[in-house]
């Protein structure tokens, strides 16, 4: 398939395993090709209505799942995995179409899909209670239990990984779930939602509605919805934990960041640049981890600062669907005039553009009308700016360098995010010290932005909390039940 091709005909929601129109709608969005600027498709949200019968399916599907072995639920995730790596081309594919993001990133994105499949496959075989033993041989257990019907509300700058890696661990825990995508991004999702159909998953056990904020406050104050995990901004993030604190609903909270990179003087250069770069421009920079303030040490700067120029003008920008693209176009205009106005800003306040930054417009006269810009370095920022305080979510990076351990630590952790951080040193000692100061949910010590699916992920402060990734995940998408057993006489207190 090529850049300025791709279609959707066929209906965007998923439900008693089969797409479906919606039974009735609030009314109807647009999704681009972020490439092209072209529409892909048109698709109605769904209303209370078709929430109401999503709910209801999964409910059905739940009673039947919830009662399989852990060795069963193993067995249906193992074949969802194994037909995602069978499909990862036509999956990334159709993920860069509709997000933007290189084929080379899609592809990759799709092997931490199937990977957190295959993880939670494992654990699901191997989910135990404990036995504990009481006075006079009586005794108690406990059982690891399923919530019920599980909402996922995703972000668009990884439709098809946010949407595994909640499905992944709920459907293990015996859950059913309801996914809505962004609206900007709804058709990978029905691909996940086939793919578990076909691997043997009860119709109902993983359904798909679209829609925005309206469809998505349905699904939060449904009262037979047992759990929320949501991803997306810090302000809706605070909305969906007004509606589940109505409810007495457990949620998971993977929210935005503002993520500190630290560079010592004795870092290998060569892996810090590179470093740098994962932590800004994967996704035209829309990743929520990304260490968008990079502290370089005074002594190493200008080092620093020309290296990472020279190699950030070489990525490849232009289509996405090309093998030697690394960025593609950003989500969509709104967006792209939204980060193009924190670089106008950044240098109002007196930071200096060292590349980038600007609207980029590839020869090709297909591309011409897509959501292109430069990726952007600035340097000569202060820790009170704009472009250095608040998330862009875009290819923008700030340089601000320091000059002692303390004073970096105590710049990197003033702000209200807490998603990641990371530290560049051949220091051992220092690396540890320094990851146990940063308040953050992830620190990485000479690496950024992997993704191992056995690692939790998540967020401190602002950033969210509940994890994703692991084996903690099983306690965010299940609970624990006592069994108290009695095996002597009642010794009334009456
Ligand atoms: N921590 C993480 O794992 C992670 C991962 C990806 C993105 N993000 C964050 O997501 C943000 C970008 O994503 P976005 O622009 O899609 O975020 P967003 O908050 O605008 O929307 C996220 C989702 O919430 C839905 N929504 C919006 N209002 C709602 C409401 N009132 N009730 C219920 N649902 C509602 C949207 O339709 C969408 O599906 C960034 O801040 C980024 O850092 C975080
Ligand atoms: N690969 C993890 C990205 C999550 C944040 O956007």
């Amino acid at each position: 398939m090529s850049t300025g091709t791709f279609v959707v005909s066929q209906p965007l929601n998923y439900r008693g395993g089969a797409r479906v129109e919606p039974v009735d709608a609030s009314g109807t969005e647009k999704a681009f090709e972020p490439a092209t600027g072209r529409v892909i498709a048109t698709f109605a949200c769904s209303g209370e209505k078709e929430v109401n019968l999503a709910v209801e399916n999964a409910k059905a599907a739940f009673k039947l799942w919830s009662k399989k072995s852990g060795l069963e639920r193993c067995q249906v995730l193992l074949e969802a995995a194994r037909i995602i790596k069978e499909r990862k081309d036509e999956i990334a594919t159709v993920e860069t179409i509709n997000n933007g993001k290189s084929i080379f990133e899609a592809r990759l994105d799709v092997d931490t899909c199937w990977q957190c499949l295959e993880y939670y496959a494992g654990l699901a075989a191997s989910m135990a209670g404990e036995h504990i033993q009481l006075p006079g041989g009586s005794f108690g257990y406990t059982r690891r239990e399923p919530l019920g019907v599980c909402v996922g509300i995703g972000a668009w700058n990884y439709p098809f990984q946010i949407a595994c890696w909640k499905s992944a661990p709920a459907l293990a825990c015996g859950n059913a779930m309801i996914f809505k995508p962004s609206p900007f991004t709804p058709v990978s999702a029905l691909l996940l939602a086939e793919i578990y159909t076909k691997a043997g998953a009860p119709p109902g056990l993983f359904n798909v509605v679209q829609g925005g904020a309206a469809t998505g406050q349905f699904l939060c104050h449904h009262r037979e919805v047992a759990k929320i995990s949501f991803t997306g901004s810090v302000p809706t993030g605070v909305k969906i934990m007004e509606m589940s604190a109505k409810g007495v609903k457990p949620i998971t909270l993977e929210l935005g960041g503002k993520s500190p990179l630290i560079i010592f003087s004795d870092c290998n250069m060569e892996n810090a640049v590179k470093g740098a770069q994962m932590a800004n421009f994967l996704t035209q920079g829309q990743v929520c981890c990304n260490g968008t303030r990079v502290f370089v040490q005074k002594e190493i700067a200008d080092k620093f600062i020309n290296e990472v120029v020279k190699q950030t003008q070489k990525i490849k920008l232009g289509d996405p669907l090309l093998e030697d693209t690394r960025m593609g176009p950003l989500i969509n205009a709104p967006h792209l005039e939204r980060v193009l106005g924190f670089v106008k800003l950044a240098k109002e306040q007196g930071a200096t553009v060292l590349c980038g930054g600007e609207v980029y417009v590839p020869e090709d006269p297909k591309l011409k009308h897509g959501y292109y810009m430069t990726p952007c370095i600035l340097t000569n920022c202060r820790d009170d700016m704009t472009c250095v305080k608040e998330e862009i979510f875009g290819p923008v990076m700030s340089i601000l360098t320091f000059g002692t351990e303390a004073e970096v630590l105590e710049r990197a952790n003033d702000t209200t995010f807490g998603l990641a951080a990371g530290v560049f040193t051949r220091d051992i000692q220092r690396a540890h010290r320094v990851a146990a100061e940063l308040q953050a949910g992830t620190c990485y010590i000479n690496n950024y932005n992997v993704s191992p699916v056995e690692l939790p992920f998540g967020g401190y402060k602002k950033s969210g909390f509940g994890r994703e990734n692991g084996r903690v995940t099983i306690e965010y998408y299940s609970q624990l039940k006592t069994v108290c057993v009695e095996m002597g006489d009642v010794e009334s207190a009456f």
